[in-house]
């Protein structure tokens, strides 16, 4: 079957500064959580051992990623922005980082490449993290005087804004299980919790203060990015509201706030939460309230959603038992993956193109059809696997799963693919690759090279057509439950 898309779908890549540009303590760039966690000793535990002190040194390397874009035919390049490059410790503009980021700009836009930017991509000033990071109410005041100077010294250009990517994946990861910067863990999630809630309210003061400081004038769009897999049940015995609850608890602990009618965390998270914080003999419950005014605040804060998409898992519940998996903890909810699944270099990448499909129509039925960018989805492979015909197949059925949730009405403006080129894949270091480039990490000038996915993104943005047959796309069966 052809799929197909509109013509005003945008193609195009992803990236973020901590896991590209290098250059990690020059001019005037200070120290984030990950330059602490990457140089810790006598061990960083990055699975290989490096860090991003170079990585692609997109810092002194941007027209590579620029020819990279041109080269495979894409219009929109989604980068993120470091805070620890443009602003000092006390709050000053560091002009060298801003002149980095608008040369980066210019010279997109002067290529005909429409930049996307993400304000937040998990690299924390490390000065802040010492006052205790997102776990601190006052952050959001720190947050707030970043997001002002992004809008205004970008805003003339930048028409597309991201406040944060993945609050799920850095603030679980980082304040409640300790795997990822700033290596936190708090007992009973409430440190992801806390990150959490002020990552919303962080979120909420940015889009307000872009409304009413920077819309007449600049007329952009303020988004947020959150990742999430669909879930499905795990056997025919599942019932559908764990399923239910497994989304909420992942991903309706952003959206319902900031995409429902009714605003504030979903209920059954609330409820939960709440129940389990007495049952536990706590005086108030681990999930904090949101006033008044903060509900009105957040609700409808976002002019589209970005929606980084890799996975999806099959669920089933299981019972309260507070010595597991704080996220499972509360849902009381576990996960597996079929292992029928086809999985990638990453051990948690299996390829579910449904999922994609499924979950975009579960956002447009709930949320009343929001606009939305794919701002990731990609695959992994070996270090310098330049025939990679694995992502080749990644890339086309969700791009077939895309183009039929088109069709079914969901607004689905367009997708940057993670990632343009090879990079600091977290701490799994550099042995896993998503780039559609490669880098060669002993070439100093760090060249990209294509692989074979660029170009066979070239033929799709070109014909605007994809080719897939529905069970390829449609992977998802009934298996029994695993045993406990
Ligand atoms: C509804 C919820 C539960 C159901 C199902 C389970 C979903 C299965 C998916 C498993 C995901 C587990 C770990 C998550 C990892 C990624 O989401 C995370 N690595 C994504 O981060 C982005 O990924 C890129 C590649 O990893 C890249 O590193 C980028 O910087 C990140 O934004």
């Amino acid at each position: 079957e052809t799929f197909t898309f509109p013509n005003s779908f945008i193609f195009g890549a992803a990236t973020a500064s901590y896991q590209i540009e290098g250059a990690w303590n020059v001019d005037g760039k200070l120290p984030s959580i990950w330059d602490t966690a990457t140089h810790r000793q006598p061990s960083n535990d990055v699975f290989d051992g490096l860090t991003g002190d170079e990585a692609a040194l997109s810092y002194y390397y941007w027209q590579k990623d620029i020819e990279a874009l041109k080269n495979a035919n894409l219009t929109m390049y989604r980068f993120s922005i470091a805070w620890t490059r443009v602003l000092t410790k006390n709050q000053q503009v560091n002009q060298k980082g801003i002149d980095y980021y608008n040369t980066l700009i210019n010279d997109l836009i002067a290529e005909g490449i429409t930049p996307m930017v993400t304000l937040y991509h998990w690299d924390l000033p490390q000065y802040l993290q010492d006052i205790g990071g997102w776990m601190n109410s006052e952050i959001v005041k720190y947050y707030e005087v970043y997001a002002d100077l992004v809008f205004k010294s970008f805003g003339d250009r930048v028409k597309i804004f991201i406040t944060f990517n993945e609050p799920s994946v850095f603030c679980d990861h980082g304040h409640n299980y300790a795997e990822h910067a700033p290596h936190i863990w708090t007992y009973d999630s409430v440190g992801g919790i806390l990150c959490s809630h002020h990552v919303l309210l962080s979120h909420a003061r940015a889009y307000r203060l872009y409304q009413e400081k920077y819309l007449a004038a600049q007329n952009g769009k303020v988004g947020i990015c959150l990742n999430t897999g669909f879930s499905y049940r795990g056997n025919g015995s599942v019932p559908q509201d764990t399923v239910e609850r497994a989304i909420q608890f992942y991903f309706g602990r952003y959206t319902n706030p900031i995409f429902s009618e009714t605003g504030d965390y979903p209920q059954v998270m609330r409820d939960a939460i709440d129940q389990k914080s007495k049952q536990q003999g706590r005086s108030f419950s681990r999930l904090p309230t949101f006033t008044a005014e903060e509900v009105q605040m957040l609700k409808g804060s976002a002019d589209f959603l970005a929606l980084n998409y890799y996975s999806s898992g099959m669920v089933y519940p299981i019972s309260f038992d507070p010595t597991i998996d704080p996220v499972h903890h509360d849902s009381e909810v576990a996960g597996f993956s079929d292992p029928d699944w086809k999985v990638a270099r990453s051990s948690w990448l299996y390829q579910v193109p449904q999922g994609l499909y499924d979950l975009l129509n579960w956002i447009r039925t709930k949320y009343n059809n929001p606009d939305v960018y794919i701002s990731e989805n990609g695959w992994s492979d070996a270090p310098l696997t330049i025939e990679d015909h694995d992502r080749i197949e990644y890339m086309r059925l969700h791009l077939a799963a895309i183009s039929k949730a088109i069709t079914d009405g969901c607004n689905v403006l367009g997708i940057t693919v993670w990632s343009l080129v090879d990079n600091f894949e977290w701490m799994r270091g550099y042995d896993e690759r998503f780039g559609i480039y490669a880098i060669d990490l002993n070439d100093p000038d760090r060249n990209r090279t294509p692989k074979k996915s660029v170009s066979y993104l070239r033929n799709v943005t070109n014909s605007r057509t994809v080719e897939a047959e529905n069970d390829e796309i449609f992977v998802v069966k009934v298996y029994p439950m695993p045993a406990e």
